[in-house]
């Protein structure tokens, strides 16, 4: 049965009470803390202690830093990604301090550092630090930074753990979740419920939210309803229906009409004769005998219980034999009290073929009894979807309006990481490049500008990088755009609109230096608007056209000349 809440808005559902906003050095904070408390300076890498030691011990720890946090490869064997997680981690900056217990267990950890390093810990924060990123729900790309953080060096080399790990999940199940959609269509209600097999308590919350970014309708997951605002939508399960016996278990039978008329004193009792009057239905003649009558039960039961919601899964005895027939019944029962059922979920058996035969019963129901819009139940389905299933089931043709995934969405069973890394791209203003044998490893110096531009029909042509100051590319002026690394590769554009890609959404304590987080729903509206603008071929499932990444004709001279200058010439003999 739908269960529909209103949608609040995320920030306003965390309180100071629940360790919500709070005082950072003596200031206000006006960002939420994480989601999960579990975020804290803690999580991250041992390694990232002992460089932010090593570099406090060389005197280093304040030169200045800029790291840029980027993937490689879109997943999924797809051409585009969706960018999530950047709320959580400015959450997190923002809230960044050690308490004296967490500065004590790093001591007996780190037994050999100096007493003093772990007063420079104690008075760490990030209000030296700046953050830009592209906005959350953003369609991105391969070598593109989502964040460039950057500062104290220290600081920001304490940041990657836990920045990479909030990206990481965030945007591959939000990717995951945007496929399905492509998939199923917009017309179609996608409702997740993962929460069962997600992988733990965080990754279940973190599906939930991530999901309905990228384009799920509402969750089961009651405290993700609770923390995010997501609606909550929900059915019931085998369990239900297999626990009655037959329908003498039904002890109260009254059911009052919607409208508060009249009351039915045996509502048990007219299912039955629906029941029976539908067997009689010559265009149903022959598809079923005698009905399961503890699923009879069952039905009649939930339905007394929501008897403006009624939804019954079907599928636990005999779909067409059982389940639809008893379901008919009780929807009757319930529309001469005045009352619309809601529909069925299937969840086994060739979900095609249920739902054509279970919409042709309906509309026979239609038809014969002249109840308008019967035949337009609800049909759900569910049971080990993924995007295959989803694709499959349109290509043959199906009647359901809705679907139910779980496992296959939440746990990204088809690729289960996205690798971002998070990389040292300039030192104290000098470029800095990670060198590699595998050119897609070798990563792109400098602080950068990053632009989309777009094209005569409106779709987004490309992504340049150009160092930072550049102008730049202007509507209408030709600009060359190079591949990073392949001399041959290279293109001539002449957009016709200029997007900049990166905003300041931390710039240390300062708040008007910084953009406002977006609330939850503005995130999904940028991502449904930013999927909507791509070209198709980038977005098919089979051999999608790969979208260009390129580099302006200075910063692509530059990458050379640095990695010319800092890869040794070999000698050989
Ligand atoms: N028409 C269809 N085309 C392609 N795949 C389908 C179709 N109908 C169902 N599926 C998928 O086929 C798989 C069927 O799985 P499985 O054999 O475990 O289910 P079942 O036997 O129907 O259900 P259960 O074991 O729960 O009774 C599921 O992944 C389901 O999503
Ligand atoms: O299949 P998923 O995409 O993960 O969707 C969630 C599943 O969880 C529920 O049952 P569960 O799988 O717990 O039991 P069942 O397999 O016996 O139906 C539900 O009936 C779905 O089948
Ligand atoms: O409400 C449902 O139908 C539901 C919820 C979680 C998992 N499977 C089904
Ligand atoms: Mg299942």
């Amino acid at each position: 049965m739908p269960i529909k809440v209103p949608i609040v808005d995320d920030s306003a559902k965390i309180t100071d009470e629940e360790g919500g906003r709070s005082e950072i050095n003596g200031r206000r904070c006006s960002i939420p803390r994480p989601t999960n408390p579990m975020v804290s300076p803690l999580l991250t890498d041992l390694y990232q202690f002992s460089m932010a030691y090593a570099y406090w011990k060389a005197g280093k720890h304040l030169d200045y830093g800029v790291f840029d946090l980027f993937f490689r490869k879109n997943p999924f064997g797809g051409e585009y990604t969706v960018f999530a997680g950047l709320d959580e981690c400015i959450r997190f900056i923002a809230h960044f301090k050690f308490s004296e217990e967490e500065i004590l267990f790093l001591q007996s950890v780190m037994p050999s550092c100096e007493g003093a390093f772990f007063d420079y810990l104690r008075e760490l924060d990030c209000s030296d630090v700046k953050v830009n990123a592209i906005s959350e729900g953003s369609v991105v790309f391969p070598k593109v930074p989502l964040l460039t953080v950057e500062g104290p060096v220290a600081a920001v080399q304490l940041l990657e753990t836990p920045f990479v790990n909030l990206v990481n999940y965030a945007s591959l199940v939000t990717t995951n979740a945007s496929r399905h959609r492509i998939v199923a269509g917009k017309s179609k209600i996608l409702l997740e419920f993962g929460l069962r097999r997600a992988q733990g308590p965080d990754g279940g919350i973190s599906a939930s939210k991530y999901c309905h970014i990228g384009g799920f309708d509402a969750t089961s997951n009651v405290a993700a309803g609770r923390l995010f605002g997501i609606p909550l939508r929900g059915t019931h399960s085998h369990a239900f229906v297999s626990s009655y016996m037959n329908p003498d278990e039904i002890l109260n039978k009254t059911l009052q009409s919607s409208d508060g008329s009249f009351t039915c004193h045996d509502f048990v009792r007219l299912g039955h004769d629906w029941l029976s009057k539908i067997q009689k239905i010559s265009s149903l003649n022959g598809i079923f005998g005698e009905t399961n009558q503890s699923e009879f039960a069952a039905f009649t039961s939930y339905a007394l219980a929501f008897p403006k919601n009624f939804l019954a899964l079907v599928d636990t005895y005999d779909v067409m034999r059982s389940g639809v027939p008893n379901f008919c019944a009780v929807a009757l029962a319930l529309n001469d009290l005045g009352y619309k059922a809601t529909g069925i979920r299937l969840d086994s058996g060739d979900l095609a073929y249920l739902s054509i035969e279970s919409r042709k019963f309906f509309q026979a129901i239609e038809k014969e009894l002249g109840i308008s819009s019967f035949g337009k139940m609800m049909i759900t389905a569910s049971n080990d979807l993924n995007e295959d299933t989803l694709d499959a089931l349109k290509k043959q043709g199906h009647e359901v309006d809705c679907f139910g995934i779980g496992t296959h969405l939440v746990t990204c069973y088809g690729q289960p990481a996205l690798g971002c890394v998070f990389k040292l791209v300039e030192i104290n203003n000098k470029p800095r490049m990670k060198l590699s044998e595998d050119v897609s490893k070798v990563s792109i110096p400098c602080r950068k500008q990053c632009y989309r531009l777009y094209g005569i029909e409106g779709y987004p042509l490309l992504d340049i990088m150009t160092m930072k100051d550049e102008p730049a590319p202007k509507v209408g002026e030709r600009i060359l755009c190079r591949h990073p690394f392949i001399e041959s590769k290279r293109a001539h554009v002449v957009p016709q609109r200029v997007k900049k890609l990166m905003d300041c959404y931390w710039h240390g304590n300062s708040e008007q230096l910084r953009k406002e987080l977006p609330s939850l729903k503005e995130t999904r509206d940028v991502c449904n608007e930013q999927l909507d603008q791509m070209r198709p071929d980038h977005m098919r499932k089979l051999n999608p056209t790969p979208y260009k990444v390129s580099v302006s004709a200075s910063l692509y001279d530059f990458i050379h000349f640095l990695w010319l200058n800092e890869a040794p010439v070999g000698e050989l003999r």
